[in-house]
């Protein structure tokens, strides 16, 4: 997996929203990390910086809670992705990404891509008790360090269908002005995942670094770059719960 660069400008910014405790941190552990460590809930907003090839691409994590929600259009503003994330076992998650979530992003690119993603499968699904399945591994790839699910641990209930997902990102679009014809298909956008087990979690980030792609090297040809320049080493104080502020 290619190191993150420390030096060069994002040419890119992929932003990561839902409520709290869907598990946004943890699924950005596991692609950065390979872990599914301990997290505590997010303050503020924490980003991460990730080569993709010759391309440098800023994944910002985001605090779920209420009293943080002002920062989301800040975080969202010139994203390319953004990931909206709910947990398959509350459906309020997934009503509150609607509610509560979709208006930040109207500071995203216009022609920002959306993922809608549905974390924590490992809870209802036998299919992500494993690892990654989905995505190539090239042989240069790290091993998954995964978690799996210990085999007879019973499942527990699906709140949130795939076909829920796939009838919220057609009222993403809706919401945006786009017609679904225009647009990325549902099934190329929407996940389930597990960041417990690595299921589905690769697949989901390099599916979406390809497909910002195009928009890194219109602006590239453009030769602008919209995202935060992280030239200067900029002092990260972390508050006392050990997050960055
Ligand atoms: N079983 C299971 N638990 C998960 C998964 N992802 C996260 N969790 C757990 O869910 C809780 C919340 O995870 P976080 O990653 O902190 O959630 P978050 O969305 O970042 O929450 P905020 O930062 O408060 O917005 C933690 O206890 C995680 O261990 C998963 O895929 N499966
Ligand atoms: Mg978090």
């Amino acid at each position: 997996m290619p190191q993150a660069s420390r030096t060069k400008k994002p040419d890119v910014k992929v932003v990561i929203l839902g409520d709290m405790n869907v598990g946004k941190t943890s699924l950005l552990h596991r692609y950065t990390e390979r872990k599914f460590k301990d997290t505590i809930s997010t303050v503020g907003g924490a980003f991460f910086l990730k080569q993709w090839g010759p391309y440098n691409i800023s994944i910002w994590d985001t605090a779920g809670r209420e009293q943080f929600h002002g920062l989301g259009s800040m975080y969202c503003r010139g994203a390319a992705a953004v990931i909206l994330t709910y947990d398959v076992t509350n459906w309020q998650s997934l009503a509150e990404l609607e509610n509560r979530f979709l208006s930040l992003t109207d500071t995203a690119n216009t022609d920002c891509i959306f993922a809608i993603v549905g974390n924590k499968a490992d809870l209802t699904d036998t299919l992500a008790h494993g690892p990654d399945t989905e995505s190539e591994r090239g042989d240069e790839a790290q091993p998954e360090v995964t978690c799996p699910t210990p085999p007879g641990t019973p499942l527990q209930h699906k709140q949130v269908s795939r076909e829920d997902a796939v009838a919220l990102y057609a009222r993403v679009l809706r919401y945006k002005g786009l017609e679904e014809k225009d647009c990325l298909p549902a099934e190329t956008v929407c996940f389930e995942t597990s960041a417990k087990t690595g299921y589905n979690v690769d697949v989901l980030f390099e599916t979406l670094f390809d497909l910002v792609l195009p928009s890194i090297l219109k602006k590239r040809s453009e030769g602008e770059s919209s995202t935060v320049d992280l030239e200067t080493p900029m002092e990260v104080k972390r508050t006392k719960a050990g997050c960055c502020a």
